[in-house]
């Protein structure tokens, strides 16, 4: 029998990422496990060696430190057993977009975008040449909805939506699956570090509730998954509306409402 593809998952030492390593392991897949912390990366992959017999490696890596984000490239690039990926390492950030430094904005956008670009970019050409292999990539409500006044760490989530999208256009013809996950507040550990007090928030989902949910949806080989939505139709709308303006933006002239004597009139 053919063996089960090993998964790759950054961000495994805890929160999302950790409850993913538990349910691929179940599964019967094998594990590359990406975090910083190696203790708490070392305890989990014990257990899912213990409980479920999975192989289970571990790359201790800062994904925003260029060196060691290289080294998890190299992982990508050249072992044939990963046959997914899961991006899920990401952070937020305390306050508003004018208490947060040019620093602490570069290094949200390089964990959030950078890292999972160069990740996706370096697996690629292997998942192509298969045409099989498969990307999760975690984004957020967040990137839908500067209401929330996570300003950048939103748009690096509509990054991450936008860049899916744009994937499933061009891999999904080549066999390569794309699923972008979608969760809105889940109990984690990201609200303590960055800051926020989860148990202020108004609803809050479990994290094993919100892995089972998005694979469920990885199941069914869905695109877009937001688990927290009740009604589907809701997001099948508001991407429709989004697809129908796009023959509209072939114009030769502006629209009569930027005409400078037409808008001089009105
Ligand atoms: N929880 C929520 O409400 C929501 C979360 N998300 C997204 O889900 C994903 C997972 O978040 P969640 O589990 O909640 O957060 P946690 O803070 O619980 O976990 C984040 C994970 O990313 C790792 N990580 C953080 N910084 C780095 C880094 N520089 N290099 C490598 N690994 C890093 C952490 O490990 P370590 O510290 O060991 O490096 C940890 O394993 C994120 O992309 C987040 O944006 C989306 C919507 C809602
Ligand atoms: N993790 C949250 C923000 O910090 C979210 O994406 O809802």
């Amino acid at each position: 029998m053919k063996a089960k593809p090993t998964v790759l998952i950054t961000g495994a030492s805890t929160g999302i990422g950790a409850v993913y390593a538990d349910r691929f392991a179940k599964r019967g897949h094998d594990l590359v496990l990406v975090a910083r912390d190696l203790a708490r990366l070392e305890t989990l992959s014990e257990r899912l060696r213990r409980e479920t017999g999975a192989n289970v490696d571990i790359l201790q890596a800062d994904l925003t430190d260029e060196v060691e984000l290289a080294r998890v490239e190299s992982r990508v690039r050249e072992d044939a057993r990963i046959g997914i990926l899961i991006n899920n390492a990401g952070a937020s950030a305390a306050g508003g977009f004018a208490d947060q430094t040019p620093d602490d904005v570069a290094k949200l956008i390089s964990l959030n975008t950078t890292a999972l670009t160069r990740l996706i970019s370096a697996v690629t050409p292997r998942f192509i040449e298969a045409g099989a292999g498969s990307i999760i990539n975690i984004a957020s409500v967040v990137g839908l909805a500067p209401e929330f006044g996570l300003t950048v760490y939103g748009a690096t989530k509509a990054f991450v939506l936008f860049l899916s999208q744009g994937l499933q256009l061009e891999l999904g013809p080549k066999g390569v699956y794309v699923q972008v996950v979608l969760p809105a507040a889940t109990r984690t550990e990201i609200w303590e570090r960055s800051g926020r007090d989860v148990n202020a928030l108004p609803a809050v989902m479990e994290v094993e509730e919100l892995v089972d949910a998005a694979l469920v949806g990885f199941d069914r080989r869905e695109s877009v998954t937001i688990p927290p939505l009740p009604d589907a139709d809701q997001w099948k709308a508001f991407d429709m509306a989004r697809q129908l303006m796009i023959p509209n933006y072939a114009q030769v002239h502006a629209a009569d409402r930027y005409q400078p004597e037409k808008a001089l009139a009105s």
